[in-house]
């Protein structure tokens, strides 16, 4: 299975960015994990809600364009579905399954355009508060790992 996660913006933090070197490592045994992280598009300053809008909408063409052909798409959302850790490893199990490859898709810092979110497959929420998106590609990079741990059956998850 392959899996790619796109992701608009780049890691400032060195410790953030260790944690995702980390899981990438980890998640080899376990497949093609790929990430492919767009440019942020610029704000103008004193931007208008439309600015935004415009900005989140180009960024959402971005990502549209960079996803990989045939992949399911699932935006990170915080007004997604929330899922137990089992019922996200079940995503992977049922992927195996059918031979789809999955991408999951992280917003900058301004989010995901309503057009992008409407267009996924998928909308997936970690937490009902909202994280940075370096924290982000982070805690899924962890989920992701936990979820082929426990379809694995190997230890890692309590
Ligand atoms: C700083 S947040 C953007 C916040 C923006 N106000 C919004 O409504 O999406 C950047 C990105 O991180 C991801 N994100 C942040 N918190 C999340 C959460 N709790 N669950 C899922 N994704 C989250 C989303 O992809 C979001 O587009």
């Amino acid at each position: 299975m392959q899996i790619q996660i796109v992701c608009v913006g780049k890691i400032k933090d060195a410790y953030i960015s260790s944690g995702v070197v980390e899981f990438e490592k980890r998640l080899r045994p376990y497949g093609k994990i790929f990430i492919t992280e767009l440019a942020e598009v610029k704000i103008p300053d004193n931007a208008s809600a439309s600015d935004e809008l415009r900005v989140k909408e180009r960024e959402g063409e971005l990502i549209l364009a960079n996803v990989k052909e045939g992949f399911f798409k699932i935006a990170l959302d915080p007004n997604g579905m929330s899922l137990s850790s089992e019922e996200f490893s079940d995503v992977f199990r049922d992927a195996k399954l059918s031979g789809k490859n999955l991408c999951f898709i992280i917003g900058g810092p301004l989010g995901l355009s309503p057009k992008l979110l409407q267009s996924v497959e998928k909308k997936l929420s970690l937490s009902r508060m909202t994280f940075t998106h370096p924290m982000t590609r982070l805690i899924l990079l962890e989920q992701v790992y936990r979820a082929f741990r426990i379809l694995n059956g190997e230890p890692y998850h309590k």
